[in-house]
């Protein structure tokens, strides 16, 4: 059977290729979009980003982790909270974006094939179907979007085939509550796992080959985090790694460590790292390489080797975001079609990471301005100098911004506690507009409000200015 052709074939429905061809279809394009699953979102929202915040929230709420904050009074349903308690608003929540995503793909008029997609020439791919056995559909373009995403790494030496041995995918399908478990990786994932699980007062053991907590944050924000989660529990195995994983079907699974410690839990969730399947596409027969990691190189278009092959999210490489792999998608479906809609991605990119506390952060953090040889002011705002801050009971919780300190021009911001990755936004608008320590003294910021610590931080950063310079700040007209 001759290729059907379109203007745009897209490989893979996550959110960076679900954002390139809807972006497409947009703009008057002929979309067709492979996904090998049953259902469209990716690991965005099937199995990592959404699923993973959803339960956190479950887990917030079914723990009375907020309550002992207020009230000081342990209200936890938890001892009795099954896991189908933990996952219900999780399947919910996930069929409800996954069939959200397929209504509007429908709406533009995106034709979506089921299968899984691979390259038989520069311009041609091979979708061949699950069903019936071996059967297959050819789709030409003239533009080709690659967005397969990751997979989780696991490591030989864990024994995944046991049910009590999960990585990130699998722990969705859990049976039971562990009473203790032992995360491998203090990642992103690693972390916000860790949290969520102490959270449901499950005994966690956190085991990371380096000995640092997430080592790109502000170091403030990380010591503060690693403190909140050792108050919640949560035991730390610094420069250690699993050397031997015993998992019999009944009874305690037993890790012994390579500093020679031995462990014994109900469960393990291996989080160390992800991987890409991008080889299984024959990128030989499209044209384009891949790094000795497996990423596809691409230039500032999201271009390939191959001019009229784009690749944009997690296959690409860093940031690796759900985020990210869409404004990836958007500026890539723009290019590929000639439209400067959106020519390239925002010059400032945030971080969300759904801890407990949650952390956000976008811009430089005091040690990297430092290197760029940029003299700083830092201003600093906690959660319990703030109305609304004691109101909800976070007495960890701080932001920090970090200023130029000749024009106090805003250059990062970095949040720790509860609405981080929201509160984080106004800084990120701020520094998106050029904005500087006047912008935060101008605004009336609602009463009470978490963004009311934009406006003390901006004090804090002038008083601390001001005793560098020696100025009294009576005596300036302008900060
Ligand atoms: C546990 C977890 C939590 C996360 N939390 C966050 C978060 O809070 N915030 C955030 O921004 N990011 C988060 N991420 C990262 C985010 O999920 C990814 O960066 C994002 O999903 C990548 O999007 P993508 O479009 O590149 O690929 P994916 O979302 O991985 O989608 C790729 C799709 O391609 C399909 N596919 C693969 N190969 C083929 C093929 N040959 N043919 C057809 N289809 C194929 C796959 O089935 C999949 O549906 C998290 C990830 C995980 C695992
Ligand atoms: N909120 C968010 O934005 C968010 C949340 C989750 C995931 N993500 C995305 O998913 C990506 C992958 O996350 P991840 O946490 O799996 O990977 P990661 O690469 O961020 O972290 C892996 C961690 O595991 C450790 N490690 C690796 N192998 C190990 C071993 N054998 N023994 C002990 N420690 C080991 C590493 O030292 C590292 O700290 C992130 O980089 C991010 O892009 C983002």
């Amino acid at each position: 059977m001759p290729a059907k052709e379109y203007d745009l074939v897209v490989i893979g429905a996550g959110p960076g290729g679900v954002a390139a061809a809807d972006t497409a279809a947009l703009l008057g394009k002929r979309v067709a979009l492979i996904e090998r699953t049953a259902t469209i979102g990716g690991a965005a929202v099937n199995t990592g980003t959404i699923p993973s915040k959803t339960l956190r929230e479950t887990a917030l709420a079914i723990s009375g982790v907020k309550a002992r904050a207020l009230i000081g009074v342990d209200v936890s349903v938890r001892r009795e909270a099954k896991v189908e308690d933990l996952l219900r608003h999780e399947r919910v929540v996930t069929a409800s974006e996954s069939h959200q995503m397929r209504t509007l793909l429908d709406r533009y008029g995106v034709t979506v094939y089921r299968g899984t997609g691979k390259f038989v020439d520069p311009n041609t791919v091979r979708v061949t179907h699950p069903s019936p056995p071996g059967g297959f559909t050819d789709l030409w373009a003239s533009k080709i979007v690659v967005a397969i995403g990751s997979m989780p790494v696991r490591p030989a030496v864990f024994p995944f085939e046991n049910p009590r041995v999960h990585d990130s995918d699998e722990l969705l399908y859990i049976t039971s509550i562990p009473r203790s478990l032992a995360v491998i990786g203090g990642g992103v994932i690693g972390s916000e796992y860790a949290c969520m699980f102490a959270a449901l007062g499950v005994r966690v053991h956190l085991i990371d080959g380096r000995d640092t907590l997430l080592p790109f944050l502000d170091p403030d924000l990380s010591e503060a985090l690693k403190d909140a989660m050792e108050r919640q529990g949560i035991v730390f195995w610094w420069k250690d790694q699993v050397d031997a994983c015993t998992a019999p079907r009944t009874g305690e699974i037993e890790l012994r460590l390579k500093s020679g410690k031995e462990l014994a839990v109900d469960h393990v969730l291996v989080c160390a790292g992800r991987t890409s399947a991008a080889a299984a596409l024959a990128p030989e027969v499209a044209g384009f390489g891949l790094t000795p990691r497996g990423l596809i190189p691409v230039d500032e278009h999201f271009r390939t080797t191959n001019p009229n092959v784009y690749a944009v999210g997690d296959v690409i490489g860093f940031p690796a975001l759900a985020s990210t792999s869409a404004e990836q998608g958007r500026v890539a479906a723009c290019h590929a079609f000639g439209s400067h809609a959106k020519e390239a991605l925002a010059q400032f990119l945030p971080a969300g990471i759904y801890t407990i506390p949650e952390i956000s952060a976008v811009g430089l953090t005091e040690a990297q301005a430092r290197e760029k040889g940029i003299p700083i002011v830092v201003g600093r705002a906690d959660y319990d100098q703030n109305p609304r801050g004691k109101i909800i009971g976070d007495k960890l919780g701080f932001l920090k911004l970090v200023f130029a300190r000749e024009d106090l021009k805003l250059l990062g911001v970095h949040v720790i506690g509860e609405q981080a990755s929201e509160l984080v936004h106004i800084g990120l608008i701020a520094m998106m507009t050029g904005g500087d320590a006047n912008l935060f003294l101008a605004t009336c910021f609602n009463y009470p409000t978490l963004g009311d610590l934009y406006k003390l931080a901006t004090h804090d950063a002038i008083l601390k200015r001001n005793e560098l310079l020696g100025r009294s700040p009576a005596s300036m007209s302008r900060w």
